[in-house]
């Protein structure tokens, strides 16, 4: 193992998360474990160099103060208990403080003269630490991995296939709702370039069956997403001896889920709902990366940018764009205006400027003039936005040139398009997708 590593034991505190990015961004690799770790859990991670409990007002579960056992502490490793009473810390704080550069000279401090880390964490050591422990994990057995394209998934894969080579079986299923050139792109990377055991599954037709007629938009999700799962374990039951799933679990997927020492355990299955009977173990060589190092972690890996600066880009994908019951027609519109609304940004830089940018098809229509002859044609609505969180969002105040000649490009070149609209509306009081 290449990297040292520095130990954050959850006891509730909200700074967890701060903590671990600012020892990183000192060059020293940190998780964060939940507090209650066993003795051999912990000696059973590689290379610790120090442990940090990282305490404070949060540390009651269910009326009962939460704390670390004492095996903690007589390890011979270095312990800095941060507003935590504990027995043999070799630094105590009262509080961490509150500004980053007072809690970076403290984290300083611990890691370097306490714990002798050596500052090692890099992309590249961590590629080579996962490699190997993912090897030992895995053995000569078969891993399973749902491969949409997207940042996650395609990093995990890439990763995954330096380890394990062939004993890497990637699905890729097209539902139909991928955006212009996706699977083509997952089929030109990972089988052609890369050389990965790809199953490719172009099941448009049998999604597109099952979506016919659909309006409401929940219902749309459930059926994509039931859908989805189906797929997926047929071609995992037509695939002999597989042991483990790969899963691009990152780690704000973990937060959001709630952590075990929150006591929200909801488990994170990204592939949830698989039968009962399909028991795999996981393999998440992701899930303690934020999403800027699972990037950082693709480009290292040799993935295409544009692969690894994808824009978000939700699960029932164009689906949830097609307004109202999903037809040919207008998802084609959807695809095709998305596409040169993606060009035309790329085109003017705004490619991982702005945070989100799409455009969408409701399901009525408007009367225009085309070719001297009346139609009565879809509008696109074109929506842009910038978030921190996506819990709010602004929307981008695009040059007027820039929206004038989407524009034209979309009625010249879409079909059945006569109209084209620019969606104004922030979040609040506007979601960000439609449906
Ligand atoms: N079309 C697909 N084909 C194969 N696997 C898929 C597909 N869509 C989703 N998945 C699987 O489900 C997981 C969760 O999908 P979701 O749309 O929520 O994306 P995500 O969590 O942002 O991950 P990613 O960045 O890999 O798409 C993906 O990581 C992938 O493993």
């Amino acid at each position: 193992m290449k990297q040292d590593m520095i130990v954050i034991l959850d006891l509730g505190s909200r700074e967890n998360t701060r903590i671990a990015r600012l020892v990183r961004d000192l060059g020293v690799y940190s998780e964060i474990y939940p507090h209650d770790i066993t003795k051999e859990e912990l000696e059973a991670l590689p290379n610790v160099k120090g442990i940090i409990v990282n305490g404070g007002p949060n540390n009651v579960v269910d009326g009962a103060k939460i704390d670390v056992g004492n095996h903690v502490y007589e390890m011979s490793i270095p312990v800095l208990a941060a507003a935590h009473p504990a027995p043999k810390a070799t630094i105590s704080l009262d509080t961490f403080g509150t500004n980053d550069e007072e809690v970076t000279s403290v984290l300083r401090n611990f890691v370097f003269n306490s714990c002798k880390a050596e500052a090692n964490w890099n992309m590249k050591n961590f590629i080579a630490d996962q490699i190997e422990l993912v090897k030992k994990q895995v053995g000569n057995k078969k891993v399973l991995l749902a491969l949409s394209g997207g940042v996650d998934s395609s990093v995990v894969a890439a990763l995954l296939l330096k380890a394990i080579g062939d004993q890497l079986y990637c699905v890729h299923v097209n539902h139909g709702l991928l955006r212009k050139g996706e699977p083509e792109q997952v089929i030109e990377v990972f089988e052609k370039q890369m050389k990965a055991n790809l199953i490719y599954v172009d099941a448009t037709e049998r999604f597109l069956g099952k979506l016919e007629n659909v309006a409401d938009p929940e219902q749309k999700r459930k059926i994509i997403g039931a859908e989805f799962i189906r797929v997926f374990e047929e071609e995992a039951r037509k695939l002999e001896g597989i042991d483990f799933l790969g899963q691009g679990t990152i780690y704000p997927d973990i937060v959001e889920s709630g952590t075990k020492t929150a006591k929200m355990v909801k488990s994170h299955h990204n592939v949830g709902g698989l039968p009962e009977d399909l028991q795999f173990t996981l393999v998440e060589p992701l899930r303690q990366l934020f999403k800027d190092e699972v990037r950082a972690c693709g480009v290292e890996l040799g993935l295409p940018e544009s692969m690894v600066y994808r824009q978000p880009f939700p699960g029932p994908g164009l689906g949830v764009r097609c307004l109202g019951a999903i037809t040919r027609d207008r998802l084609e519109a959807v695809r095709e205006s998305d596409a040169i609304l993606r060009e035309e940004f790329h085109n003017a830089g705004l490619e991982g400027k702005v945070w989100q940018y799409f455009t969408l098809v409701p399901d009525f229509k408007s009367v225009g003039v085309k070719d001297d002859a009346r139609c009565f044609e879809y509008p696109v609505i074109i929506r842009a936005v910038n978030t921190i969180d996506a819990m709010t969002a602004t929307i981008e105040q695009l040059e007027w040139p820039l929206l004038l000649k989407i524009t034209d490009r979309i009625l010249k070149e879409v079909k059945g398009v006569n109209r084209v609209c620019y969606d104004l509306s922030p979040k609040p009081t506007a979601t960000i997708e439609w449906e």
